[in-house]
């Protein structure tokens, strides 16, 4: 088949409270999520995760590990979304509205899940609990899953 769109997806998680960014064009807009985008030619996939933070929230951060993979399908397209999910904790510079995004902090209890994609509710426990995670989602438009597979990978 024709090979995956590779996107980063970055989470700043410090103690008890995370960043995300309420998307304000595009793909995925009117939603909270995490910083990221396209893998351009020539970069590593952490190098375009530390670059789409920078260019999204004005933030560099230091020290993002890969904590997990999830794969998009949506019924009716070809391509599915690759995407490489990426948390720090550690980041320079002040956490700034752009074009694309505006960055808030939001308590680990308080997620706003009502306005994010509905299948980050199913993974941010993992995502919190540094657990690593695989997952696949099957879309049909925008809001709704007709299947999923979700595992948790522990490395002990
Ligand atoms: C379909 N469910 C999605 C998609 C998504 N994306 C972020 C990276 O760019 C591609 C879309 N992010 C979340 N949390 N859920």
């Amino acid at each position: 088949g024709i090979p995956n769109k590779l996107l980063t997806l970055v989470f700043i998680h410090q103690n008890s409270r995370i960043l995300l960014g309420m998307k304000k064009r595009g793909f995925g807009v009117n939603r909270w999520n995490g910083f990221g985008g396209k893998v351009q030619a020539g970069e590593t996939i952490m190098e375009a995760a530390k670059r789409e933070m920078l260019e999204e929230s004005c933030l560099t951060v230091n020290n993002l590990t890969e904590v997990g993979r999830l794969d998009f399908e949506f019924v009716g397209e070809e391509q599915i979304f690759e995407v490489h999910v990426f948390k720090g904790d550690q980041y320079e510079g002040e956490p700034t509205e752009t074009e694309e995004m505006r960055p808030k902090w939001f308590s680990v209890d308080d997620i706003p899940f009502k306005e994010m994609w509905p299948d980050d509710i199913l993974w941010f426990p993992m995502l919190l609990k540094d657990a690593k995670f695989n997952g696949y989602f099957k879309f049909k438009g925008h809001n709704d899953i007709l299947d999923y597979t979700l595992t948790e990978i522990s490395d002990s």
